[in-house]
């Protein structure tokens, strides 16, 4: 059976084939500004002894369809900061997020934030591609690749000075990532195949996860509840889109989470 994961994968591969042959693509080229330490900004806010918040710009989903009417990036990316957000995720895929560069380009303008580019990575190319739009880091989901294109992938990012978010859903992909050089490890509760969210899943792979190893804890988490109960397991950052993007006032509901 086809998930959505692998029809996203497809459409993603031919995206790219076209792009590289087009290199006029609509994507700012110049000089981007140096990248902002993404993992570092993270690791900063827990030893100050909060919660290290990646906050996503995110219009819409293939499993909620529009999120956000008003949608307003430059906006949103200011709210963020204000409110307390160590990092941004930005959505660029446009045939299932609706996303765009132009919304990472004027997000990242917006702020002092470092940004990461949240799309599905399935050539290096592409990660050269999201620094020219001014991406810190981007996200490897060790679900959508081989050991040997992911671990090209990482290297591509590695060079460029980026960060990268390994991105797993058992202990398995958890193992794979490890083999890695990132530590910035992401456990998405979000079943890519079934969009079920479980949160006792992070609670079980944490377990597994290196001390030295930044975890951050994907999708589904919506109070500060949830992040509370997830920080009695240790586990202190996080990568929140929907319940904040559902907020008319982002700035009050991303500073009730973690202000
Ligand atoms: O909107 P939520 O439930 O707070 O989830 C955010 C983020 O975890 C989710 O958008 C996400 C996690 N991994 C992804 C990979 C691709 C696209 C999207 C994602």
């Amino acid at each position: 059976m086809s998930t959505i994961l692998d029809k996203i994968l497809a459409t993603k591969r031919s995206e790219v084939a076209a792009r590289r042959a087009a290199p006029a693509a609509p994507v700012a080229r110049g000089e981007p500004s140096p990248p902002r330490g993404f993992k570092a900004a993270l690791d900063a806010k827990v030893a100050a002894g909060g919660y290290g918040l990646i906050a996503e710009i995110k219009k819409a989903s293939p499993s909620k369809g529009l999120i956000r009417a008003d949608f307003d990036p430059p906006a949103h990316a200011s709210a963020y900061q204000a409110g307390g957000a160590a990092c941004l995720s930005v959505l660029t895929d446009q045939e299932y997020f609706q996303g765009h560069e132009a919304y990472l380009i004027a997000a990242r303008a917006a702020c002092d934030l470092p940004v990461i580019r949240k799309d599905f990575m399935v050539d290096p190319w592409q990660v050269a591609e999201s620094r020219a739009i001014g991406a810190d880091a981007i996200l490897i989901i060790v679900a959508a690749l081989d050991d040997g294109p992911m671990a090209e992938i990482e290297a591509a990012a590695i060079a460029l000075d980026m960060d990268v978010l390994v991105e797993v859903h058992d202990a398995h992909e958890l193992e794979r990532a490890l083999r890695l050089r990132s530590r910035l490890i992401g456990v998405n509760n979000r079943n890519l195949k079934t969009f079920e969210v479980d949160l006792q899943k992070t609670y079980e792979l944490v377990r597994r996860a290196p001390k030295d190893c930044t975890f951050v804890a994907e999708s589904g988490l919506t109070s500060r509840a949830d992040l509370d109960a997830m920080a009695e397991h240790d586990i202190r950052c996080f990568l929140i889109g929907e319940s904040l993007m559902r907020q008319a006032d982002v700035e009050a509901a991303t500073r009730a989470l973690v202000g």
